[in-house]
Parts: structure tokens; C-alpha cells; sequence
């Protein structure tokens, strides 16, 4: 039979619907939202209420995806998310294509940010694949902690990189979505809080400071480049920082350090208009240190890295505390100025608004 002829009974919906229920793995917002929008268009037929404010992000994304479903009649709907709900099983999984990226994703018991120390190396990974390694509230926190750890352990260089294809998306934008309407502005407060406090720490990192991009950068991982001491990138990896686009502006240092490494010029281009970068144009403009072939990029960086690492640990330390003392001071006041800013950037409407198209960009059926 037809997928088109087929409708699914009362039953097969109730059925669905406890189905949903004992689902183990989350299957992220935007499923979410179609699965809602559907069960309120099988329901209750096209969307029938007020539009949510701009501040009501949760509500409004709701609402957007349900009256995106326009006068699709109540039994096509009903059928669809039967089918949605069928596609998200344990059983049509193991049957299907459950994704490499899959055996990666956080289990009970693993972890976001993964730290290991070998060689001298101290490794801090972003561990988050299927989420192209975007940065939560609690990854923030734990990095914060694992620099610190590494500021005193044994190590004499501290490397960070990223798990999967990409290196890391930036900030994870549902950190400002998953808000309820009356603690936004306290949100935007707290987060403008911890970010000062995240940056704070690469500024005053006191050892080599390493990243190992291997996969496209976006947003708040770029701009803290600014404070690393080398850059090694794949030729597959890309450095894009949209804040205009997102109704935000640059953090992690960069309105300073941007200018110094590239020019005014070449660094508006990317701060402002947020122009996408390839590894090669990156290194051309002083952000990348070099650029490797992809097939060899992993060896030739942690050979290199690991014969760093037995470099004679206090003079390292010292080095690099001659380059970068004396703009310290400097570092920390335009972290301070920045974090400012984009807490009033955070309660803008071209934020809010950009925010919510991220959200909702594939709920429309
Ligand atoms: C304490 C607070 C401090 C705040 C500091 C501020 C920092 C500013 C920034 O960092 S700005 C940069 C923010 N990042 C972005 O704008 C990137 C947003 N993501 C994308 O544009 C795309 O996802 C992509 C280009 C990175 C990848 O696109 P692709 O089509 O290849 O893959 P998907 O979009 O399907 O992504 C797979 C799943 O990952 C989720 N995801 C990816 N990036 C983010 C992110 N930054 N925030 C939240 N979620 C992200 C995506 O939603 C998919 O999830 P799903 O499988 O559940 O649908």
C-alpha cells in the first residue's frame, strides 16, 4: 500500500504517542517541535492561537512550527506523525542507518569535554560530534576547570581540538533558547558572567597554548585564537564567525586581537561581515600558524606537538610569558567590555530573532 493511502487509526496514534514516551535518546529540538506541531494540528486542526511574544522563544518556536503546517487536514497529520515517531524507534534504528557520529554521542557516564594527559601533552577535547561539538553552559564550566587544572599539572603543553568532523560550532545557541520569558534578562546577565570568567582564563593560561583545528571553527572558538600561542589546522577546516548574522557581536578577545594579527581591514571583513575563512586564507591572514593536508593532518601535528612537549618545561612557560605579559591588562579590559556588550546584544530583538530562525529552521514541514 501507498504511504499516501495509508492513515493511521486513533490507535496507531495513541499508540505513537506512548511510543514517544519510552524513546531513550533525546531526539533534539527540532524533532521535537515538528512532533509538537503535528500533534496539535492532529488535534486541533491549524494553528488557532495568539501569536507568543518575541521574548517568549520556547512558546513562539511552537507556535511557529504548528502554524507552519498551515490547513493540513487533521488525518495526514495524525499519519505523520505516526510515521515521525516510527522513523525515531530503537527498532527502525538498528534497522536503518544509525549514523558513525552515533557511537560517539554522550552516553550515561562520558563526557563533553574529554581531558587527557600523555607525552606532556595535556589534550582537552570538545566531545559533543553529533552536535558538531557546540558548546554548552556546563561545557564552559568545564573547561574553565581543566585549564586551571592544567595551569599546575605536569604537562608542558595544553592542546585543545575536537572530536568528529568539526572542531566545534561555537556556542551552543539553545543556551539562550531554553529559557523561560521572565529570566531572560537574568540568563543574559549570568551568561555575560561565566563568558568573562571562560575568556578570562586563555588569557591568563600560563603554559603553550595549542589548537588542533581539525574540521570547520565557528563563532567563539575562532575569536579565542587570538589567545593561543600556534595554530595547526587541517585543510578541511574553515573559521567563521557570524555575529552579525546572529544580532551579536565578537567575544573572546578578538574586537582587539583580530586587528593586531590580520589589519582593520581584514578583520571587520570577518568580525563584521562575517566572511568564512578556508585554513589556507587563515594562515595567509596570521590566524593559522599552518595549514596540513587532511590524510596526514593528525600525524604530522601530534608528532610534531609531542617533540615540543620535551622541551625543557619553565623556559616554555617563560617564553611565553615574555610575549604575552604585557598585553594582559589590556586582554582582560576588552574581555570586560565585550562581555558587556554582548549581554545587551543578547536581549536584542535582531538576536532574539536570529535565534529563533536557528531554532526553527527545519520545523517547517
Ligand atoms: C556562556 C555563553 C557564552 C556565549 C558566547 C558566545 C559565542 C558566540 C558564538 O559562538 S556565535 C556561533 C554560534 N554558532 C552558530 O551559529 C552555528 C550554528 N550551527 C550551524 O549553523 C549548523 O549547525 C552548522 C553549519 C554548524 C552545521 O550544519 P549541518 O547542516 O552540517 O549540521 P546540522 O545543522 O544538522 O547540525 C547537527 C546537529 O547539531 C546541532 N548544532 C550544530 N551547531 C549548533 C550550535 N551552535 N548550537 C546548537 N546546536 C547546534 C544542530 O541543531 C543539529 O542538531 P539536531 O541533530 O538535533 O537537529
Amino acid at each position: 500500500m501507498s504511504r499516501t493511502a495509508m492513515r493511521a487509526s486513533e490507535k496507531d496514534f495513541e499508540n505513537a504517542r506512548n511510543q514517544l514516551k519510552l524513546l531513550m535518546k533525546d531526539p533534539g529540538n527540532e524533532v521535537k517541535l515538528k512532533l509538537y506541531a503535528l500533534y496539535k494540528q492532529a488535534t486541533e486542526g491549524p494553528c488557532n492561537t495568539p501569536k507568543p511574544s518575541m521574548l517568549d522563544f520556547i512558546n513562539k518556536a511552537k507556535w511557529d512550527a504548528w502554524n507552519a503546517l498551515g490547513s493540513l487536514p487533521k488525518e495526514t497529520a495524525r499519519q505523520n506523525y505516526v510515521d515521525l515517531v516510527s522513523s525515531l524507534s530503537p527498532s527502525s534504528e538498528s534497522s536503518s542507518q544509525v549514523k558513525p557520529a552515533a557511537a560517539n554521542e554522550k552516553q550515561p557516564g562520558s563526557e563533553n569535554i574529554i581531558v587527557t594527559s600523555q607525552d606532556g601533552i595535556t589534550k582537552i577535547m570538545f566531545n559533543r560530534p553529533t552536535k558538531k561539538n557546540a558548546i554548552t553552559t556546563s561545557m564552559y564550566k568545564e573547561i574553565i576547570h581543566a585549564l586551571k587544572a592544567a595551569s599546575t599539572d605536569n604537562s608542558a603543553i595544553t592542546v585543545f581540538t575536537g572530536n568528529g568532523d568539526y572542531y566545534s560550532s561555537g556556542n551552543d545557541l539553545t543556551n539562550f533558547t531554553d529559557v523561560p520569558p521572565n529570566s531572560i534578562e537574568e540568563t543574559a546577565k549570568n551568561a555575560s558572567i561565566l563568558l568573562r570568567e571562560f575568556v578570562d582564563a586563555f588569557i591568563d593560561f600560563p603554559k603553550p597554548l595549542v589548537a588542533v583545528i581539525n574540521g570547520p571553527a565557528v563563532g567563539i572558538v575562532v575569536t579565542l585564537l587570538g589567545l593561543f600561542d600556534v595554530v595547526y589546522a587541517s585543510d578541511k577546516a574553515t573559521f567563521h564567525t557570524p555575529f552579525s548574522e546572529l544580532g551579536q557581536s565578537p567575544e573572546g578577545c578578538a574586537s582587539y586581537t583580530f586587528p593586531k594579527i590580520m589589519g582593520p581591514a581584514k578583520a571587520a571583513e570577518m568580525l563584521i561581515f562575517g566572511k568564512k575563512l578556508t585554513a589556507g586564507e587563515a594562515c595567509a591572514r596570521g590566524l593559522v600558524t599552518e595549514v596540513f593536508p587532511e590524510s596526514t593532518f593528525q600525524k604530522e601535528v601530534w608528532t610534531r606537538l609531542k617533540a615540543y612537549a620535551k622541551l625543557p618545561t619553565n623556559s616554555l612557560r617563560i617564553s611565553k610569558e615574555l610575549i604575552r605579559s604585557n598585553e594582559k591588562e589590556k586582554l582582560h579590559a576588552v574581555n570586560a567590555e565585550e562581555c558587556t556588550v554582548l549581554q545587551g546584544r543578547w536581549l536584542s530583538e535582531e538576536c532574539m530573532n536570529a535565534l529563533m530562525n536557528f531554532v526553527s529552521r527545519k520545523s517547517k514541514l
